[in-house]
């Protein structure tokens, strides 16, 4: 009798431990989010990461890059200012391979975040969280400065986290589609749009366009940053960005909603944002693939009450580092 061909193939993959399990994710269409038969929007679902975001990716190339130069022995203390994610991944990678892990963060993200990192056993020096993820870039870079033994990956300004997605994200999307219209994801760092913008143009040429979705300048985000807010990250590459769409921390809940209530997708508020221009760029066609990237998942949000409560009720809508 003949075997029916696995759907995923095969089952994940088998991994020797866990940080080679990172990647793989699955590539979900969203039918009901989509406008017209025509334009399929597929969600490519990094929250199936082991720490639940794209930043697993990330964190092992950071360190696998820093091994492969002899730049990190084991024991030495890894330094990174982030909003959380790349902390989180970093945690448990750096756990795993025998470092110690020190990372900056805005004093304003969700609480999860630090009970994320403290059980992965990370130290956490917080920032002033009015100044975002720019406040916790100024003062790792200050301590880096004034203790050498620190090794900083700093993930803004290497080449192995966009080379990340390049190498991975991007070739994974590639094997399940022959024609992407458009890309859209998230810019914090630049990592994503930049690895993955730069093997779909190789591979796809200019019919692929790769959209940005930023918050508002002055919407004190986590995750993702304004481009007009005077900090452009090193890797960020602004000729491989066709366009660069706005969304406001509401909007993102509103879609971070919709994505749990249409779809059944329990994503973080930054994947709300993505959403809601990929739907946007939806309109826009007549027809193609459109690939959006969710970055994580929702459990580090949740006691927000953004996924139950009316979002007017949600305290501290504007103030709090959502994405
Ligand atoms: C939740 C979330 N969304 C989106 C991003 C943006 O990704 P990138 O840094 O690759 O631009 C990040 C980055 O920290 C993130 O944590």
């Amino acid at each position: 009798m003949a075997t029916e061909r696995l759907e995923n193939k095969p089952c994940g993959g088998r991994y020797g431990d866990i940080v080679q399990a990172i990647g793989n994710t699955p590539l979900v269409e969203l039918k009901r989010l989509s406008p017209k038969p025509g334009v399929r929007i597929w969600a490519k679902l990094e929250s199936s990461n082991p720490t639940g975001s794209v930043k697993d990716r990330v964190a092992r190339s950071l360190i696998e890059d820093a091994e492969a130069r002899g730049a990190i022995r084991p024991g030495q203390t890894i330094l990174e200012p982030t909003s959380g994610n790349t902390g989180i991944s970093l945690a448990m990678i750096c756990k795993r391979k025998g470092y110690r892990l020190k990372v900056v963060m805005p004093d304003n993200v969700t609480p999860e975040r630090t009970q994320l990192l403290q059980m992965y056993g990370a130290e956490i020096v917080y920032s002033d969280g009015t100044k975002g993820s720019n406040g916790a870039v100024e003062l790792a870079l200050e301590m880096a400065a004034a203790d050498s033994s620190y090794y900083m990956p700093y993930q803004y300004g290497n080449e192995a986290n966009p080379n990340a997605h390049y190498n991975g994200t991007a070739l994974e999307i590639l094997e399940e589609l022959d024609e992407i219209s458009a890309f859209v994801a998230g810019l914090g760092t630049g990592g994503t749009l930049m690895g993955n913008a730069r093997r779909f143009k190789e591979e796809l040429g200019d019919a692929v366009k790769i959209v940005a979705a930023e918050p508002m300048q002055g919407e004190p985000v986590q995750g993702l940053r304004s481009l007009d807010d005077g900090f452009i990250p090193p890797i960020i590459d602004l000729s491989l960005l066709d366009r660069k769409i706005f969304v406001t921390n509401r909007d993102a809940i509103i879609w971070t909603r919709k994505l749990l209530d249409e779809e059944g997708i329990f994503a973080g508020v930054s994947s709300g944002a993505i959403a809601r221009v990929a739907v946007r760029i939806a309109n826009e066609l007549d027809e193609g693939n459109i690939v959006f990237i969710v970055c994580d998942d929702g459990w580090k949000y949740l006691s927000s009450g953004i996924y139950t409560r009316p979002v007017d009720e949600i305290e501290n809508l504007d103030s709090t580092v959502w994405w």
